[in-house]
């Protein structure tokens, strides 16, 4: 396969000196969603920005469907759609003309029943003639989604599209990113959370001061690096961690009121169960249990306390 969107050794230093990215290399496949995970400043939105044309690369390649983004630009963007971070849209313009507008803006003629079927996909078609002042911020956003589609791009992306958000309009957009999944679209689209990621994505990047550390299909990912820790507060303080409690990697609080036990999700058994039976038979009592999953930012230090990783891209 060779990849709708193909990068190689991609760098930008901006004029300010500061080095946004280094040397990153990556292919996307069509179809697929991937995600790209990073904290501020990582360098997310440059490489998006690059892919799309709206900020100039100093060294590397990328070409979009075989294009090369800087001397076939014209072909390359035809085939990519953006959904930005922020909300612009024209307050008194309705919901169908925003989208139709887009279209020309790409030089494509009008295509109703194209844009009725955007709007109907993003569940806007009942909202076609309203004005967008009008919407909820889902809808906004939503509305912004099918501007991105209006020209039948095959390449969406959707920078940190629930940054902001609450949980409920969360779900709701990932909903709409797996509805447009099943239509075949390929969905590049950056976040800070790793349970976005997770939900969405079929590869995670992960992107720190600008270099790519690696690029994993995210149920490795997360099998690796999304292991979550169940702690055990103990009615009465233990000295040590019995010995029949076995080789479990059990940790006790310096205090002895607590036993951190990590698992993996992912795991027919987690061992959880068993674990909970011994401490009853060794006549532990236990007061409370709670879990935790790894956060990102433990994913970072992980991968950046290690050794830099090949990608796999
Ligand atoms: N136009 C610019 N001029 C100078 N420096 C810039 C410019 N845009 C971004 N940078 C710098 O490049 C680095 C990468 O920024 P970028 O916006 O790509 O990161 P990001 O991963 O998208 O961050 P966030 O999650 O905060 O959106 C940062 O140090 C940023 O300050």
């Amino acid at each position: 396969m060779t990849g709708i969107i193909q990068i190689e050794s991609l760098s930008k230093q901006y004029g300010s000196g500061t080095k946004a990215l280094s040397d990153v290399s990556l292919t996307i496949e069509e179809g697929e969603i991937i995600a790209l995970l990073g904290p501020n400043g990582a360098g997310k939105t440059t490489l998006i920005s690059i892919i799309c044309g709206l900020v100039v690369p100093t060294g590397g390649t990328v070409r979009v469907g075989g294009h090369d983004i800087r001397t076939d630009w014209r072909a390359a963007r035809k085939l990519i759609g953006l959904v930005p971070q922020e909300i612009a849209l024209e307050p008194f313009e309705k919901v169908i003309n925003c989208v139709r507008f887009t279209r020309g803006l790409y030089g494509e003629g009008p295509d109703d029943a194209y844009i009725e079927k955007v709007l109907r996909s993003l569940a806007l078609w009942d909202k076609r003639d309203a004005m967008t002042r009008e919407l909820s911020g889902g809808m906004k956003r939503r509305v912004l989604i099918a501007k991105a589609l209006a020209h039948r791009p095959k390449v969406l992306f959707l920078d940190e599209p629930t940054a902001g958000v609450d949980v409920a309009l969360r779900r709701e957009m990932w909903e709409v990113v797996d509805q447009l999944r099943r239509d075949g679209v390929t969905i590049i689209l950056t976040t800070h959370y790793l349970e976005e990621a997770e939900e969405m994505a079929d590869r995670i990047g992960v992107i720190n001061k600008g270099q790519l550390l690696l690029v994993k299909p995210t149920s490795e990912l997360m099998g690796e690096f999304g292991k979550k820790t169940l702690t055990v507060e103990l009615s009465e303080p233990l000295a040590a961690v019995p010995a029949v409690l076995g080789d479990r990697g059990l940790r006790l609080s310096p205090d002895g009121r607590s036993l951190a036990y990590e698992y993996d999700t992912r795991a027919d058994r987690t061992g959880i169960a068993r674990l909970l039976g011994d401490l009853a038979g060794q006549g532990i009592k236990v007061r409370d249990v709670s879990t935790r999953q790894s956060s990102l930012e433990e994913v970072f230090m992980t991968l950046v306390a290690e050794p830099r990783q090949e990608v796999t891209a």
